[in-house]
This record gives structure tokens, C-alpha cells and sequence, in this order.
């Protein structure tokens, strides 16, 4: 029997935001946090990379060494985990479910072995796909951001490629939105979830 990671906590659907490096996933995740208080919560991955200026461990990631990860893993700590671009990257199940324990919509942001992944769990998000208007905007986004050395950013403009083909196969994403300008790209997200929104407001109200 497939190991339940979730069920008993059976509250509103989670949310995967999937996308190439740089579509803006983070961009429109924090301004979801931002303008709904005490709707989303964001499931805070483990990762392997270094932590960029401005970062802050235990909220946008948990930073480990490679040792402790896999350790992790190997403990049946995680429901899914991926190699990315040279770092190890993954989400435990103590990240959902703090999450879901306090009744908010888990917001996920993970790349497309993740969202592979979770397909084979009982999770049940929403699955959104996040993406640039072009790639040579997809290249300006990310040199403009200045987090990435050059091999880095050819690492993530490759994957990127793979990311956009991946998107195409019918079934995968329940929503694709295209993250041109942002004030349009964040209205689309919205609409999308806004069932789900309205649900944890009512119930968080009455409680
Ligand atoms: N599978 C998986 N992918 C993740 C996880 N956390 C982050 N990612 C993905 O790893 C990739 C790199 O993330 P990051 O280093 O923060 O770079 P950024 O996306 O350019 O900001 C992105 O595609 C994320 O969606 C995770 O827990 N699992
Ligand atoms: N619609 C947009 N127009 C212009 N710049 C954007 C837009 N969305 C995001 N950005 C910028 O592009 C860069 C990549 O966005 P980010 O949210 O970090 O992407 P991701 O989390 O998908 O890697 C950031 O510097 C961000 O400020």
C-alpha cells in the first residue's frame, strides 16, 4: 500500500507552481502570501545550494550539506527529492504538513522531477505552470537578477528548454500562465485558485 503522507489531514488542495529558472515562480508566490494573510503557507524545501543574499534559512530553504540530505532521505523523510542543476533539492513531509496542520493552502515550488513526483503521491495539488514569454526574456530575467554565475545560468537556460517541452504534454498542468507582464500574470494565478482562496477564508473565519 502507497504510504499516506497526507490524507489525515484533508484540508484545501496544495498548490505546485512549476516553471524554468526564472519565470517568476517566487516573484508571484510571495505576493500571493503577501496580499492573501493567512491563506498560503509556502512548503520550505531542503537544498543543497548556497543560500543567495537577502535568503533566509528555515524560511526559503533549509540549507544542508549533501551528507545530511541524503541521510534524510534514506529515512523516509521526504516525498519527493531531485538533483538540479548541480544542487540537491527536495521536500520533506514535515514541510506539507506543518503547512496543512494549520489548515492554509501549501504552496509548492518545484521543478518538473518534482511535479513527476508528486503525481505518484496522494497529495492532489493543483498543478500551475509558470512561464516566460520568450526565452531570450527568460535570459534577461535571469542576468538581471545577478544570483547566478555564468555556468550556472547556461545550466538553468538548458534545463529550461527541457522545462518548456515537458509543460507541452497534455495532462501535466492544470493551468499554464504566462508570465509577461506581472500585474496580468498574478491576476491569472489568482482567478485560478480563487475557489480554494475563498474556502480557507470562510472556514479560517469561523474558527
Ligand atoms: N523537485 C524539487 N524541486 C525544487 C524544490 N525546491 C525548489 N525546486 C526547484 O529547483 C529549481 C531551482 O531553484 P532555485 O535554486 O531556488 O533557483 P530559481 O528557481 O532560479 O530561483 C527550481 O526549478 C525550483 O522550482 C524541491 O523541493 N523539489
Ligand atoms: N513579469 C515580470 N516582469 C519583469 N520581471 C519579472 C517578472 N516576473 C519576475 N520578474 C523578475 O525576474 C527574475 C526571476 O523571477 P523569480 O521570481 O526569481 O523566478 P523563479 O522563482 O521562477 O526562478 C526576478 O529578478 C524577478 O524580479
Amino acid at each position: 500500500m502507497r504510504e499516506s503522507t497526507t490524507k489525515a489531514m484533508a484540508g484545501p488542495r496544495p498548490v505546485v507552481l512549476s516553471g524554468p529558472s526564472g519565470a517568476g515562480k517566487s516573484t508571484l508566490l510571495k505576493k500571493l502570501m503577501k496580499e492573501h494573510d493567512n491563506v498560503f503557507g509556502f512548503s520550505v524545501s531542503h537544498t543543497t545550494r548556497n543560500p543567495r543574499p537577502g535568503e533566509v534559512n528555515g524560511k526559503d530553504y533549509h540549507y544542508v550539506t549533501r551528507e545530511v540530505m541524503q541521510a534524510s532521505i534514506d529515512k523516509g523523510e521526504f516525498i519527493e527529492s531531485a538533483e538540479f542543476s548541480g544542487n540537491m533539492y527536495g521536500t520533506s513531509k514535515a514541510s506539507v504538513q506543518d503547512v496543512q496542520a494549520k489548515n492554509l493552502i501549501c504552496l509548492l515550488d518545484i521543478d518538473m522531477q518534482g511535479v513527476k513526483n508528486i503525481k505518484r503521491t496522494d497529495l492532489n495539488p493543483i498543478y500551475i505552470s509558470i512561464q516566460p514569454p520568450s526565452m531570450a526574456v527568460l535570459e534577461k530575467r535571469l542576468r538581471d537578477r545577478k544570483t547566478e554565475s555564468e555556468e550556472s545560468l547556461q545550466k538553468r537556460l538548458h534545463t529550461a528548454k527541457v522545462e518548456m517541452e515537458f509543460s507541452k504534454e497534455p495532462g501535466v498542468f492544470d493551468v499554464i500562465i504566462v508570465n509577461d507582464n506581472l500585474d496580468d500574470a498574478y491576476k491569472q494565478l489568482q482567478r485560478a485558485l480563487l475557489e480554494e482562496i475563498n474556502k480557507v477564508k470562510k472556514v479560517n473565519m469561523s474558527s
